[in-house]
């Protein structure tokens, strides 16, 4: 890496992987000029131009009042990092290994529905993207492109990538069985199941809009032919207000795949989670659209983190817009971090090159702080480094 600083030439030998890279369109000159979070910003700017507005009213609003929404990304603004000197590498390992996957950095695309609505290619364009990033695309159930081509799209790109499957447990056991099998059959390698969802959040702009139905043409694919449907119908995506734990049990024992529990906040739920053989929790607050009286995503993380002690990994997401909030959630013990509405703002501004932009500029900002922070991997974050800051102090949300 090399810069002009004051009119000298600064060199850093062995930058790392991030300068041998620029295959997603963020070249080494650009990093200079720019950071994941302007970038991000400009990004959701570009969508919102060019989306319906009721589009992009329903990917980026919240539940409720919004508290929730505006919440996780300001508490990331609340914490610092206080970095270890003089524990120099000349390269670093981003790569983290969770069951059901490999990254090749430590943040995969969380869940979110509809990618046909951002953009023509839908989920098929998000696919490739995250598959040539070398990460993993958590693939949701109401996705509008079927699993099985979201999961071949992937592999197009790199025959090993890994997608993981998010369902909605069914109030009809025999249609969440099916859903399992078709995304086995799909060749996904691991299942999400979401569990902050046993009704839906009201969405105050989602009602302005009267936006209840996908346009013409558009549908969630994996619902169709399933039981209890005409063939070629399309079943609805149901909410579960009685789902249990004992739902959690049947699809434990229906799959080998790993299953993960997305939407957990309280820590004695990710002990039960432990207890019912999961092998992995998701803390979320579905992003601000489920709860708005919860806390942020990240404020809830080192409590979940406490209560598994080590025996499963911990992924956060909601709210992580620049690489500082990936160090941060890693540092508080998240072993990796979602993100959902920035790649949403990406697929809308620009196709699979936007998604690609979006964890470009994410993976190369953790690499950049870790070598500012001392860290060789990614466990050379710790918790110790995690502080709190006065309130006001980024320049890009004030
Ligand atoms: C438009 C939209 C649709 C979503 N759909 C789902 C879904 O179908 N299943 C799910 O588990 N989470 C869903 N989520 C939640 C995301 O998986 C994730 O928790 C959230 O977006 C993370 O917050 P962030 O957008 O601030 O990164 C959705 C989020 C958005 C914004
Ligand atoms: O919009 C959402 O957040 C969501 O989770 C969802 C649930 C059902 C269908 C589509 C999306």
């Amino acid at each position: 890496m090399s810069a002009g600083l004051a009119g000298h030439r600064v060199t850093t030998a062995g930058a790392g992987p991030a300068d041998r890279r620029g295959t997603t369109g963020t070249g080494p000159a650009d990093r200079h000029r720019t950071t994941a979070g302007a970038v991000l910003a400009e990004l959701r700017e570009r969508a919102r131009a060019v989306l319906d507005p009721a589009h992009y009213d329903y990917f980026a609003g919240g539940v409720g009042d919004e508290v929730v929404l505006g919440g996780n990304e300001a508490a990331f603004r609340r914490l610092a990092l206080l970095p270890r000197v003089l524990r120099g590498a000349p390269t670093r390992d981003l790569s983290v290994d969770l069951p059901g996957g490999r990254l090749a950095a430590p943040v995969l695309v969380a869940p979110t529905a509809f990618h046909r609505l951002a953009h023509p290619e839908g989920e098929s364009a998000t696919a490739r993207a995250v598959a040539a990033a070398r990460t993993v695309l958590v693939s949701g159930v109401a996705s509008t492109v079927a699993i099985a081509d979201v999961v071949a799209a992937a592999r197009s790109v790199d025959p090993d990538a890994a997608v993981w499957f998010q369902l909605y447990p069914q109030p009809d056991d025999e249609v969440t069985a099916c859903l399992v099998r078709r995304a086995e059959r799909a060749g996904c390698t691991a299942l999400v199941v979401t569990a902050d969802s046993p009704v839906l959040g009201r969405h105050r702009r989602d009602a302005e809009h009267g936006f209840h139905d996908l346009p013409a043409g558009l549908a969630a694919e994996n619902m169709r032919d399933l039981p209890g449907a005409a063939p070629g119908a399309l079943r609805d995506i149901a909410m579960s207000p009685a789902v249990s734990w004992a739902h959690l049990d049947r699809l434990r024992a229906s799959t080998s795949l790993p299953l993960w529990l997305k939407g957990v906040l309280h820590p004695r739920d990710a002990v039960l989670a432990v207890e019912h053989g999961v092998s992995g929790v998701v803390v979320s607050n579905h992003g601000g659209r489920q709860c708005d009286v919860v806390p942020a995503a990240v404020e809830a993380l080192p409590a979940v983190v406490d209560a598994v002690a080590g025996r499963v990994p911990v992924v956060l997401d909601g709210g992580v817009r620049c690489g500082g909030d990936v160090a941060v959630a890693l540092a508080l013990g998240a072993a990796a971090v979602g993100v959902g509405r920035p790649v949403l703002w990406g697929l809308a501004a620009a196709g699979e090159a936007g998604v690609a932009r979006v964890l470009d500029v994410l993976r190369d900002e953790v690499d950049h702080l870790l070598a500012l922070c001392g860290g060789r991997d990614l466990a050379d974050l710790t918790r110790d480094q995690v502080v709190a800051r006065s309130a006001g102090v980024c320049a890009r949300c004030g």
